[in-house]
C-alpha cells in the first residue's frame, strides 16, 4: 500500500520499497517538478543501494552495541585525535589548523571529511595526520529537489562516517572534535561514538546550523524548527565547546545552557601570512599570468613581459646597490623586482560564495567607483577586484559581473576604470595574493551574527588593510578606522575606496591605514601573551589545567575587556588548547587552578 505524508508545501507517495517519489498538490507544480527531474531507473538502483545501506547500519549499530555491553572497553588511545569536517577537508581552514596544532603536539591525527581542494601542505607531510576521506554523495542526487536529496544523503553520510569513527580509525580516539555547522547528523554521530568507544568530544562552534537553513527556508520552517531542537539537544553536551568569538559564547551558554569546558578561541593568522617582499609578489604574479591573459584583461592591464615583468611588478637591474663579481671575473646585475607604479590597484575579497555574503554590495560599490573614477580626471586609478574561493554562487554573481563590465545590461556603458575576476589559488599563494594587495574586502555578514569572518584575519595576517560590512558582533575584530573602515552599504564602500586610492600608488590615507593596522596587529615572538581563560559549568568534568576567571568570564578578545590581543594561530592554540588537551601540561592557566 502506497503511503502519503504531508511536509510543508509538498506531499510524498511511499511505495511498498520505501521508495521516495513526489507528488505535488497543483499540476503546474507538477509539471515543473518532472522537468527537473525524473525518476530514473539510475535512482531507482540508488535507492536499493540505500535500502542496503539502512540494513547495514542497522546490523553495524547492532554488533557495536553488543559488543559495548559484552566486552571490555578499549581504553581510549592518549594523544589521538579524530577531527571530524563534514565538508570538503581543503576548504575549512581552521579545522586543517586545528590538524597542524594536534600534530605539531604529537597526537595521532585522523582528518574525517570530504575530498575536494588540496589540504595546506603540512597536512600531507606531517607523519602524525592521516586523511580518511568520506565518499560523495552520488551526482545524480544534485539534481533532486532538496527534500528528496536530503534524507538519502544523511543516510549514505551516517554510514559511512560510523564506518571511519568505529572501524577505520583502529583504537578509540582519546578526543573527537567536530565542526558545527554543519549539526545534522554529526553532532549525533559524535555522540553515539563517543559513547560507544569513551572519546571526549569537543565541538567547534564556528556557526549555527539551523540559522544557515534558516537562510534559504525562513526561520519559521519546520525543518528550521527541527534543525535548532537537534543542534541544541546534540550540541548541549561535551568535555568541551570552542567559539570562535565572544558573542557565540555568550549566546550559546545563556539560550542553550551548554555543559562542559567552554572556551573563546578566535582565529589568528598562521605564522607565515605576512606582507608578501617585492620578489614573492613578482614571482607570484608570474605563477598567475595565465589567469591575467583573458581578453578583458589584455587591453586594460598594463602590459608586461615574462619574466622582466608582470601587471604589477618590473624587474629592474640596479647596478648601484647589487651589481657583484661572479666566479669567472664578468660584473653581473641582480635583478631587483619592484611594485610596478603604473599598476592598478589590487582589491581582494575573499569567500565561499554562500548566500550570507551579498556581493551585490560590492558589485554596485564598484559600479560607483567607476562613475567616480570617470568624473576624478586622472585621481583615481584603474582598479583589478580579485574575489578568491569557491561556492555556490559564485557562477550567479561572475555573470552579472560579466554584464557590467560590458555594458551589456544596456543601462550603462561598459566598465573602464574596473575589472572583477573571481580565481581559486594554491593554499601556498593565497596568503601570498593577500600579501600582495592593497585593500581587502569583507562581505561576511553572518546567519546567525555570532562568527566573525576568517578572510579578515588572513588580511590582518598578511599586512592588508580591510574595509568589512558592518554586523553584530564584528567589533571583536575590526576596529574602524584603526586596522580597516567598517561601511554599512554600497555608498559608503564607494566613498570609502575612493577616500584610499586617491592618489594611488602614494595614497596618504591608504599608508596611514596601512601603518595603523601594522600598530595594532604585531605578532608577539613568543608565547608570553597574558590574557586567557577557560570557564567550567561542570565542576566534575576531570580537566587538570583549566581555571574559571574570577568574574566567571571569558576575557580573551577586546569584545568585552577592551583588550586587544594579537598573535599567529600557533601561539593561540599553545596558549589555550594545549592545557585542554593536554593535561598536566606546564603553562600560565596551571597558575590559576
Ligand atoms: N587555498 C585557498 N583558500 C581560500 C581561497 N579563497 C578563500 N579561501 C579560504 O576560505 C576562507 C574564507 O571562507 P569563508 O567561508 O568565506 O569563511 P569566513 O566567512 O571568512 O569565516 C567563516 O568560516 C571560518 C572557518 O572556516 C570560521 O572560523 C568563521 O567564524 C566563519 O564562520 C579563507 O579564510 C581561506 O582560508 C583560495 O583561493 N585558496
Amino acid at each position: 500500500m502506497a503511503r502519503r505524508d504531508n511536509w510543508p508545501g509538498v506531499k510524498f507517495t511511499l511505495p511498498p520499497t520505501a521508495t521516495v517519489i513526489a507528488t505535488l498538490p497543483s499540476d503546474s507544480e507538477e509539471s515543473e517538478l518532472q522537468e527537473n527531474w525524473q525518476y530514473t531507473d539510475e535512482l531507482a538502483f540508488m535507492d536499493q543501494i540505500i535500502a542496503a545501506f539502512q540494513l547495514l547500519l542497522t546490523l553495524f549499530l547492532g554488533y557495536f552495541l553488543l559488543r559495548k555491553f559484552l566486552t571490555p572497553a578499549e581504553r581510549p588511545l592518549r594523544r589521538s585525535v579524530a577531527i571530524l569536517v563534514l565538508g570538503d577537508v581543503g576548504r575549512s581552514p581552521r579545522m586543517m589548523y586545528h590538524a597542524e596544532s594536534f600534530a605539531n603536539n604529537h597526537f595521532d591525527t585522523y582528518i574525517v571529511g570530504n575530498k575536494g581542494a588540496q589540504p595546506i601542505p603540512s597536512l600531507l607531510t606531517l607523519p602524525q595526520v592521516r586523511l580518511l576521506y568520506l565518499p560523495d554523495p552520488p551526482k545524480s542526487f544534485a539534481n533532486l529537489p532538496f527534500i528528496i536529496s536530503a534524507p538519502r544523503k544523511i543516510i549514505l553520510q551516517v554510514f559511512s562516517i560510523l564506518e571511519t569513527l568505529l572501524i577505520r580509525i583502529p583504537h578509540p580516539p582519546e578526543f573527537i572534535l567536530v565542526q558545527n555547522p554543519p549539526s545534522i547528523p554529526t553532532l549525533a554521530l559524535v555522540w553515539l561514538v563517543s559513547w560507544i568507544r569513551g572519546s571526549k568530544v569537543i565541538i567547534d562552534w564556528h556557526n549555527l546550523g539551523y540559522s544557515i537553513l534558516a537562510l534559504k527556508l525562513g526561520k519559521d520552517h519546520l525543518f528550521v524548527k527541527i534543525a535548532e531542537w537537534f543542534e541544541a539537544y546534540f550540541g548541549r553536551s561535551a568535555y568541551a565547546h570552542l567559539f570562535v568569538t565572544q558573542a557565540m559564547h555568550d549566546f550559546l551558554v545563556k539560550e542553550w545552557d551548554l555543559q562542559g569546558l567552554k572556551l573563546v578561541l578566535h582565529d589568528r593568522p598562521p605564522a607565515h601570512f605576512h606582507r608578501a617582499s617585492p620578489q614573492e609578489m613578482h614571482e607570484l604574479f608570474l605563477r598567475l599570468t595565465p589567469s591575467f591573459q583573458t581578453p578583458d584583461l589584455l587591453t586594460f592591464l598594463p602590459s608586461s613581459t615574462s619574466p622582466t615583468s608582470t601587471p604589477f611588478t618590473r624587474v629592474l637591474s640596479s647596478p648601484s646597490f647589487s651589481s657583484f663579481s661572479t666566479d669567472i671575473g664578468i660584473e653581473t646585475d641582480t635583478p631587483v623586482p619592484s611594485q610596478r607604479p603604473d599598476r592598478p590597484a589590487l582589491l581582494l575579497s575573499s569567500t565561499s560564495w554562500t548566500p550570507d555574503e551579498d556581493f551585490s554590495i560590492l558589485l554596485k560599490a564598484l559600479s560607483l567607483y567607476e562613475q567616480k573614477a570617470i568624473e576624478a580626471e586622472g585621481r583615481l586609478p584603474k582598479v583589478l577586484m580579485v574575489v578568491t574561493g569557491k561556492g555556490p554562487e559564485r557562477e550567479k554573481y561572475m555573470n552579472e559581473v560579466g554584464t557590467l563590465q560590458s555594458g551589456a545590461g544596456g543601462t550603462e556603458e561598459g566598465w573602464k576604470y574596473v575589472r572583477c575576476v573571481s580565481m581559486w589559488l594554491e593554499a601556498a599563494d593565497y596568503p601570498l595574493l593577500l600579501g600582495s594587495a592593497d585593500i581587502g574586502i569583507s562581505l561576511h555578514s553572518s546567519s546567525s551574527a555570532l562568527d566573525l569572518p576568517m578572510k579578515v584575519v588572513d588580511m590582518f595576517g598578511c599586512g592588508l588593510p580591510v574595509c568589512a560590512l558592518n554586523f553584530k558582533c564584528l567589533d571583536e575584530l575590526v576596529r574602524d578606522g584603526v586596522n580597516g573602515l567598517v561601511f554599512r552599504d554600497a555608498e559608503q564602500l564607494a566613498a570609502q575606496l575612493e577616500s584610499l586610492l586617491t592618489h594611488f600608488p602614494s595614497s596618504p590615507t591608504l599608508a596611514s591605514l596601512c601603518a595603523s593596522l601594522q600598530r595594532s596587529t604585531p605578532i608577539p615572538p613568543t608565547r608570553s601573551l597574558s590574557s586567557f581563560s577557560y570557564e567550567r559549568s561542570d565542576a566534575s568534568t576531570p580537566v587538570s589545567a583549566s581555571t574559571e576567571s574570577p568574574t566567571g568570564e571569558t576575557v580573551f578578545g577586546f569584545g568585552r575587556s577592551e583588550e586587544w590581543e594579537w598573535c599567529s594561530w600557533t601561539q593561540n592554540w599553545d596558549r589555550l588548547m594545549r592545557p585542554l588537551v593536554l593535561p598536566g601540561v606546564k603553562s600560565n592557566v596551571d597558575a590559576h587552578i
